[in-house]
């Protein structure tokens, strides 16, 4: 019997937790999670302020145009000094610089003759032209940003913004993905007789990266589970969670399983999906560190992490997490599937409808970096006709 793919995710997302917070600079905030609600200590802007380079008036003096007036006073941005403007007066001023009591619009110097000492104002400016008021963004103790929220460069932006340089964070998992096989070269060294190019680590950390960790490739070791033990003991000491690739199935060199069975912490199990049927998780080490045991079909990997891998980092990070989200649409093409198993076929996403591209092998790599969907099939389907609706995962 083999185990439903909607248990094996809620076993793994029973056993992960939130990595503890930390305080980081906001220059290293970039992809964490907030772990804290981030209020304004002030409104923002702080003062009123004008929105342009020219001239701040009593909106009641420019109304009739043409209309000169003197020009008391220049006004800069970061001007700290007291000013105001009086009746059938004008201060010269710039953008962001603070508005002079008294004035209730700024005219821009486009509508003007620029005058220094007097100017000519050409274009009636209405009350309140071209001036930012105070807390127009933001008052004073608003949420800003609230906890859980992914820091992308905006919010990176508004932390500053509140005058923030430290902020609590939930951080970037470090997940250290371990590729194992014998036939494995690098990409960039030439191929020996029987060898392909080590493409899953790569994938693996990428995957990492997009979901908000920070992967790290440790290479590939060979077959010899002794080999394997030894690498993993060395890469849990900087790992937040640990992924492996290759050597869980069912053949006579299959480390992954040789040297972690054996130890009791990792259940191997056959998840009734395809692919990505061979599948393992548990806690491993000193610090029960995570470990997903990923099968070796580059696709099969890819799909796994997609479904299992995902989720936890997301856990991990402290956002909301479950099942990777569907969406609706029409296939163009009849599907098929094994009966008692939930298929992920790869496919193109476009335009309302999904078609599956060619070559749905789980060794088929080229044919799913041609894919940026995955199509969900239950396990009760084994046929659908063209045009039937399907869940799609988008990728
Ligand atoms: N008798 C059976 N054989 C297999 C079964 C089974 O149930 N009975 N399951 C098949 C399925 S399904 C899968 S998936 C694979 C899983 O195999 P492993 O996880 O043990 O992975 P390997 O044997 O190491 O490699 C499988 C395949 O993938 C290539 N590979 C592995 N690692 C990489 C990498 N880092 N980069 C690129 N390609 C990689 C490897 O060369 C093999 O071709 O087992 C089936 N067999
Ligand atoms: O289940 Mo394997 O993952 O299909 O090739
Ligand atoms: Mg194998």
């Amino acid at each position: 019997m083999m185990k439903a793919v909607d248990r094996h995710l809620a076993d793994i997302l029973a056993a992960v937790r939130p990595l503890a917070p930390m305080e980081v600079d906001i220059e290293n905030a970039l992809g964490t999670v907030l772990a804290e609600d981030v209020a304004s200590p002030m409104p923002l802007p702080p003062f009123d302020n004008s929105a342009m380079d020219g001239y701040a008036v009593r909106a009641e003096d420019v109304a009739a145009t043409p209309v000169m007036l003197p020009v008391i006073e220049d006004v800069a941005a970061g001007d700290g000094g007291v000013h105001a403007v009086g009746p059938g007066l004008a201060a010269r001023i710039m953008t962001g610089a603070p508005v002079p009591a008294g004035a209730d619009a700024v005219v821009p110097v486009e509508w003007t003759d620029g005058g220094t000492a007097r100017v000519t104002i050409s274009r009636p400016a209405p009350f309140g032209n071209a001036i930012r008021r105070a807390g127009e963004d933001v008052e004073a103790g608003d949420l800003v940003l609230r906890a859980g929220t992914r820091v992308g460069p905006a919010q990176v932006g508004i932390l500053a913004g509140v005058g923030r340089r430290r902020v609590t964070v939930r951080p970037r998992p470090r997940v250290v993905v371990l590729s194992t096989g014998a036939e494995l070269a690098e990409p960039g060294t030439p191929l020996g007789a029987g060898q392909i190019w080590e493409s899953n680590s790569f994938m693996l950390a990428a995957a990492v990266r997009q979901a908000g960790g920070e992967g790290f490739r440790a290479g590939a070791v060979t077959d010899d589970p002794r080999e394997f033990l030894e690498a993993l003991d060395t890469q849990l000491l900087r790992a937040d969670a640990v992924i492996t690739s290759g050597g869980v199935s069912m053949g006579a060199y299959e480390p992954v399983k040789e040297a972690l069975a054996p130890l009791g912490k990792v259940a191997f199990e056959k998840v009734a999906m395809q692919p990505g049927m061979p599948q393992g998780f548990g806690l491993v080490g000193p610090d029960a560190v995570p470990i997903f045991t990923l099968p070796g079909n580059p696709v099969s990997s890819f799909v796994s992490f997609v479904l299992f891998v995902k989720p936890a980092l997301l856990a991990m990070q402290g956002l909301p997490t479950g099942p990777p989200p569907t969406v609706r649409a029409a296939t163009t093409a009849p599907l098929r599937s094994p009966a008692g198993k939930r298929s992920f076929l790869r496919a193109v996403l476009s335009g309302g409808v999904v078609a599956p591209v060619h070559g749905q092998g789980s060794h088929q790599l080229a044919a799913l970096a041609s894919a940026n969907a995955l199509i969900v099939l239950p396990e009760d389907v084994t046929e659908l006709p063209q045009g039937a609706e399907v869940e799609v995962i988008q990728l």
